[in-house]
């Protein structure tokens, strides 16, 4: 089967859904980098959504780009988009882990699925929404698609984390997109920095005399994974990072780029959705990878795995608990 898109800016419809910080900040990085044609903007909050519509326009000069906000009486266009941006939900506030979003952020998302079903049948959903493992495990299921249509960020914000801190280790020395190293498993307190396979052009990290030590390594691992609490301290919220993020994967869907990112899949090796390497194609995830690993982070990941089954059982909506029997 050919790809149905190519290139940026092409016939691509984008709706991003959740105007709040992130997704406002995605609109305009989407904008900036003309990754689509046409972009609807819905919120609960019709207000603002317009308000950005109405701002975000001064800008869309740039990729000649359509925006639309969307009402909540016609937001089944959003189910008609090629790609599906969801960022509505609570964020953090601080001392909150993302963990404790849950409940609320569920209900939210299942009011999202319902308000823009029925979603187009090739339609790719791009989840933002944290706890972002467990929110994809609900949304492949609730819009019925295939799984490898419906994926969250994942780690990849925490591995780009990961690797600006260790390219900083190295004094500035290597780029980020020349350390292979991925943050993997839960985007959030639990997430397991993988330096065993980690390597620059097939040197191991662990080699390099500025990495050698492992509390060097563990402190960074720790700044990466809270990282985020010392961003809501400062400005109450992240943002940038997040529409960075969002943009590439949609640049990889649009442009079949193939490119390897950690994002929240289904893995059948784990039965639970978690981040692990992913092709990521114009048809969304095509295949996982899962990198060598010693003893101890296998060990981590494995625990990641037992206490997200556990969140999941106590928290499984009714209909998704009743769609498993
Ligand atoms: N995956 C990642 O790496 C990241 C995820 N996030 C997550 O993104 C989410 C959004 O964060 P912010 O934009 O900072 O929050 P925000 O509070 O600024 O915006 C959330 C928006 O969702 C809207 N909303 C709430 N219920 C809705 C519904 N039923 N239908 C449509 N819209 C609805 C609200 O009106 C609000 O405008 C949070 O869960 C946050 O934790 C944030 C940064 C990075
Ligand atoms: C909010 C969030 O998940 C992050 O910036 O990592």
């Amino acid at each position: 089967m050919k790809p149905n898109t190519v290139g940026p800016n092409t016939a691509n419809k984008v709706a991003i859904i959740g105007t709040g910080i992130v997704g406002a900040s995605v609109a305009f990085a989407c904008l900036m980098r003309g990754v689509a044609s046409e972009y609807l903007l819905y919120d609960l909050d019709e207000s603002l959504a317009w308000g950005h519509t109405l701002d975000l326009e001064d800008s869309a000069f740039i990729s000649s780009a359509e925006l639309r906000a969307i009402q909540r009486t016609n937001a089944q266009e959003c189910g008609q988009a090629d790609i599906i941006v969801i960022a509505a939900g609570y964020r953090q506030g601080p001392g909150e882990t993302r963990d404790m979003l849950l409940t609320r952020n569920e209900n939210i998302l299942k009011d999202v699925i319902h308000c823009i079903s029925p979603i187009k049948s090739s339609a790719i959903v791009i989840m933002a929404t944290n706890p972002v493992n467990i929110l994809t495990d609900l949304a492949q299921r609730l819009t019925g698609l295939p799984r490898s249509q419906v994926f969250g960020s994942g780690t990849y914000l925490d591995t780009i984390r990961l690797r600006t801190a260790i390219k900083k280790a190295l004094q500035g020395e290597v780029e980020e997109s020349s350390i292979q190293a991925y943050v993997l498993g839960d985007h959030g307190d639990k997430q397991v920095a993988i330096w065993s396979s980690a390597t620059i052009a097939g040197t191991t990290l662990t080699s390099f005399e500025e990495l050698e030590h492992m509390i060097t390594r563990e402190k960074i691992a720790h700044a990466t994974a809270t990282k985020i609490y010392e961003i809501i301290e400062h400005k109450g919220a992240s943002s940038y990072g997040i529409a960075a993020v969002v943009t590439e994967l949609i640049l990889a869907i649009t442009m079949n780029k193939r490119t390897v990112i950690p994002l929240t899949v289904y893995s059948e090796r784990y039965d639970a959705c978690l981040s692990l390497p992913s092709v990521l194609g114009v048809r969304g995830i095509e295949r996982i990878f899962y990198p060598a690993m010693n003893p101890k982070e296998q060990a981590l990941l494995e625990d990641y795995v037992m206490c997200n089954r556990v969140i999941c059982a106590k928290y499984r909506i009714p209909e998704l608990a009743a769609a498993e029997e």
